[in-house]
């Protein structure tokens, strides 16, 4: 197995101290994020609430980046997701990590305080380059797209 990058991290509250990310299972491709807050939050349907999660992680290397992603449970059993969908950190962003946290379903749901609500993949990155032409060599696709290659 490769080497894990070492990412600087910043607590910016101490009770995070208790609750620091990790891999659940050796396997794991995220490390669930924890919601700081001082008092149980209720979301509405259809709230959508930025919620702190006490941590700043810099990247620093260009060629990967952070996504927050939600959690399938919450999502699927209690329609608590991301009101950006996903959350694409970049490898220069310094500060602290924050959630954006949508009740997309139909009833009332209540975050806890230090609750595990989304989770953070590292991911690899290639930052490409635009060179500009005026035709394409043609490929099998085309311009070809949004259902071209048939229903099924
Ligand atoms: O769920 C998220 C998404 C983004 N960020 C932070 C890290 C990211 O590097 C920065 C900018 O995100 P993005 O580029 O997606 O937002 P923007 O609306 O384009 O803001 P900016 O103009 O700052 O790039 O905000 C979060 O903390 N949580
Ligand atoms: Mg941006």
């Amino acid at each position: 197995m490769s080497v894990r990058p070492r990412l600087q991290c910043k607590l910016l509250d101490e009770r995070l101290r208790d609750y620091l990310p990790h891999y659940a299972t050796q396997g794991s491709a995220g490390m669930d994020l924890r919601a700081l807050l001082d008092a149980p939050l209720t979301l509405v349907p259809g709230d959508c609430q930025l919620v702190r999660t006490g941590l700043a992680i810099h990247i620093a290397d260009p060629n990967l980046a952070g996504m927050i992603l939600p959690r399938s449970g919450l999502g699927h059993k209690h329609g608590i997701v991301l009101g950006n969908l996903v959350g694409l950190i970049d490898s220069d962003y310094q500060g602290e990590l924050m959630i954006s946290v949508w009740n997309r379903g139909q009833s009332e749901f209540t975050l806890a305080p230090f609750e595990r609500l989304a989770q953070y993949v590292l991911v690899p990155v290639v930052q490409a380059e635009l060179a500009l032409v005026d035709s394409f060599e043609d490929s099998a696709r085309g311009s070809g797209g949004f259902g071209s290659t048939g229903a099924y």
